[in-house]
Order: structure tokens, then C-alpha cells, then sequence
């Protein structure tokens, strides 16, 4: 077994060669990228370099047209749909918030848990005990307890966020595709976010694209900079942030 084969198996999520087009316009080009259990990576990158579009791949949203994208080290994603995806333990959150403005916080929540409402009754069930349980802790971790009884619609932009990563977490994925979370917070907001990343990441595997370079520093994580549909730069912040390339295609001399 060589190393690549290894990285294959040893990763939650392994890209090896991936190719996409869209009517002959290469948005992805032979990109390669490995996440290891447990690890959170920031993705950053100009726009149109690809990040969405390789989000779309890991869930199913888009297929490749060359390339192996694995998953926990034995799953060949590019055969599943978007839905076998989701249940495998991919969970992703797109920029904007769409929760469900006219319930409450905690009912958001449990309407993302893992349950099969059809079999219950979705209207007059109220839940578990373990599944009271399980919102709370999520609401902890996403800094919503003061909070859980009031509408989604009332709360601010950065809540709603949380709210929603909130409803991803309900669902216990083993990896999370964050995209854009901090786009429109207030600084405060931005830094209380990756203060819940982080505490996120301590049981959860991570990927979050983002453009907001004080954010990404504070995550201290490693950073992949995509470019043209393909890996420029990897490494930490530092690394990449001072890598030549980076700075003339993205972050500006
Ligand atoms: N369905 C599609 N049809 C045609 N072109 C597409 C399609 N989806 C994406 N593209 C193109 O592929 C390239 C990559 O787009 P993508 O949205 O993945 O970039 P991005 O890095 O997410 O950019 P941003 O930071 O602006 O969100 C862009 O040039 C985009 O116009």
C-alpha cells in the first residue's frame, strides 16, 4: 500500500484528482485534499475558486466528472445521492440562515433531530426525555439556552446562525460543511463564533470556507487556499497568508 492509499483510508474525507466541468469551463481541476478525523480546515480562496462547487461534490450536489472523493475511509461518495449523503453523517449549512422563522428556537431544533416525525406525529409530539436532553446540549454549545423559547424570526443574524449549526449539530453529524458563517456578523459576533467552532471541533470533524481572515486566524487551523479549482496553498495561516501566490490572487499586496 503506498501513501496515497494510506491518507485513502486514514481520512474522514479524502479528494484525489477531482475534476469538474460546467459546459467546458473547468470550476474544478484535478484538486486533491485530505481531512483527517477530528480535524477542523479552513477553506479560503478568491471567488470562483471553487470552494461551493467542491462543497456540492462531498454532499452530492454535483458530480464529478473524474476523481475519487472517499468517505471514512471505505465510502465512494460519487456513487451516493444527495440524501444516502446526509444520512452517512455529512451535514452542511449554506451562507444564509434558513430556519423556520415562525417556530421557536427549541422547536427548531427538534425538528432537526434525528426522528422519524411521520411515525410520531409531528404536531402534538413533544419529544423524549434523551431528546430533551439532546437540545439542551445543543443549545449550550451554540449559545442559545437564554434564548430557546423564543421565535427563530426574532432572534439576530449571528443567533440565527447558531441556530442553524445548532440544527445541524441535533443530528450528530460526523462532519460539517460550514460555508461562509461569519458573512454580515458584527466583530463580536465573529469572534463568538469561532469561539463555537472550536468547542464544536473538539467532537466533531470540520471543514468552514470562509473570507474573513481574522476569523480564520482565530481558528487556528490548518488553511487550504483554493485558486482556479485546484489546491495554491496549504499549511497554517501563517504559511499561507505570507505564500506569494496567495497574496497576488487573493489577498492582495
Ligand atoms: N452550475 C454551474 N454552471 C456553470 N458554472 C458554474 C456552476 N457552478 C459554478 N460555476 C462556476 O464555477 C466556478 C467556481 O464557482 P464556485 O461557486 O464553486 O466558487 P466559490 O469559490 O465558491 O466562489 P465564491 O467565493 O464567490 O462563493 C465559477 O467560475 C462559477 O461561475
Amino acid at each position: 500500500m503506498n501513501v496515497m492509499d494510506n491518507r485513502a483510508t486514514s481520512a474522514l474525507l479524502y479528494l484525489d484528482g477531482v475534476h469538474v466541468s460546467f459546459d467546458g469551463f473547468h470550476a474544478i481541476n484535478n484538486l486533491s485534499l485530505a481531512l483527517e478525523p477530528g480535524e477542523m480546515r479552513a477553506i479560503i480562496g478568491p471567488n470562483g475558486a471553487g470552494k461551493t462547487t467542491m462543497m456540492d461534490i462531498i454532499t452530492g450536489k454535483t458530480k464529478p466528472d473524474e476523481g475519487t472523493v472517499m468517505f471514512d475511509g471505505k465510502t465512494d461518495l460519487t456513487r451516493l445521492d444527495e440524501t444516502r449523503i446526509a444520512e452517512l453523517g455529512i451535514g452542511r449549512k449554506f451562507q444564509k440562515p434558513t430556519v423556520f422563522e415562525s417556530q421557536s428556537v427549541e422547536d427548531n431544533l427538534l425538528l432537526a433531530l434525528n426522528v422519524d416525525h411521520s411515525v410520531k406525529g409531528t404536531l402534538f409530539w413533544r419529544g423524549s426525555k434523551v431528546e430533551a436532553e439532546q437540545i439542551d446540549k445543543v443549545l449550550e454549545t451554540v449559545r442559545l439556552k437564554d434564548v430557546r423559547r423564543k421565535l427563530a424570526g426574532s432572534l439576530s443574524h449571528g443567533q440565527k446562525q447558531w441556530l442553524e449549526i445548532g440544527m445541524l449539530l441535533a443530528q450528530d453529524p460526523k462532519l460539517l460543511l460550514v460555508d461562509e458563517p461569519v458573512a454580515g456578523m458584527t466583530d463580536v459576533e465573529t469572534h463568538q463564533t469561532a469561539e463555537l467552532l472550536k468547542a464544536i471541533n473538539k467532537d466533531h470533524t470540520v471543514m468552514v470556507v470562509e473570507h474573513d481572515m481574522t476569523f480564520v486566524r482565530e481558528l487556528g487551523v490548518k488553511v487550504t487556499c483554493l485558486h482556479e479549482g485546484t489546491v495554491l496553498a496549504e499549511g497554517t495561516i501563517d504559511q499561507v497568508s505570507s505564500n506569494e501566490r496567495v497574496i497576488e490572487v487573493y489577498l492582495g499586496r
